[in-house]
């Protein structure tokens, strides 16, 4: 069933195309990561799909009463303003000390429960947001590089918390990321934009420890270098080479 779909999707700001003709799909239950380099328009795809920003042309559709749980790249607290953990899981929408209590739990970190939001530490802030966007019940969770300001252990860790609502809610999740770990270990499909979809497709295993290390190295540039993927339009684009149209294949190497 598909969740959340996009049809030639155009986003412009003053004379800039931020995104261009973006054509995608979420379906029920499936992990998809959106990879790219600064600027090239994750956030941007992430709020047009929520439908915060209106499209300038094409469309963005979502299943009737589709509940979405947001995680956003970056809250603005404002430190002068008491805000307990359990307090802002209350924000907006008003919930019991019970379900609070639990949500906390189910995210790891029921010990934060009366800290002040603007004490926690960047892994425990990041599971009370997780927390709040599975309160309303998501049938997709949407996350803007989640584990940014994490350590490796913490990334590892949060990535394992997503795999595991995945897996006991069903839900699906879409969410953007840097980190190949992420890319190769947690994802069904992987979409490269570059202000425009690059290419899409399945993360490919990766037996060869020392390649995966030196790749990882080279960030997302890395990341790209090591999925199937499929092209359907013909240019030499971001990705660096040249194809042709109607012509999958699978990369197996570097293509930078
Ligand atoms: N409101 C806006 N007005 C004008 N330009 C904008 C606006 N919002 C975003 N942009 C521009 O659109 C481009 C894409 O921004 P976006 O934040 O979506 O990229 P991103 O891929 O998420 O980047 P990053 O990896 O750095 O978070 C950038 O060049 C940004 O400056």
């Amino acid at each position: 069933m598909t969740l959340i779909s996009a049809s030639h999707l155009v986003i412009r700001r003053g004379a800039d195309d931020i995104l261009t003709d973006i054509s995608l799909s979420i379906s029920a239950g499936e992990i998809v990561t959106i990879v790219g380099p600064n600027g090239s328009g994750k956030s941007t795809l992430l709020r047009a799909l929520l439908g915060i920003l209106p499209p300038t042309s094409g469309s963005v559709s979502r299943k009737a009463g589709l509940r979405i749980g947001y995680v956003p790249q970056k809250l603005q607290i404002d430190r002068t303003l008491p805000l307990t953990a359990r307090r802002f899981l209350s924000l907006p929408t008003r919930q019991t000390a019970a379900a609070t209590t639990a949500a906390l739990i189910r995210v790891g970190v029921p010990e934060v429960a009366d800290r002040q939001m603007t004490d926690l530490s960047g892994g425990q802030l990041q599971r009370v947001l997780l927390a709040r966007a599975l309160l309303s019940t998501p049938e997709i969770l949407m996350l803007d590089e989640p584990t940014q300001g994490l350590d490796q252990p913490g990334e590892a860790a949060f990535y394992r918390l997503i795999e595991e609502v995945r897996r006991t809610t069903g839900a699906a999740i879409l969410m953007v990321s840097h980190d190949l770990h992420v890319v190769m270990a947690a994802s069904d499909r992987v979409i490269c934009l570059n202000r425009h979809i690059c290419c899409e497709g399945a993360p490919r295993v990766v037996s060869n420890a020392p390649e995966y290390r030196a790749l990882f190295g080279l960030g997302t540039q890395g990341a790209l270098a090591l999925y199937r993927h499929e092209h359907d339009h013909d240019h030499t684009h971001d990705c660096g080479h040249a194809h042709t149209a109607g012509q999958p294949h699978q990369h197996g190497q570097t293509h930078v």
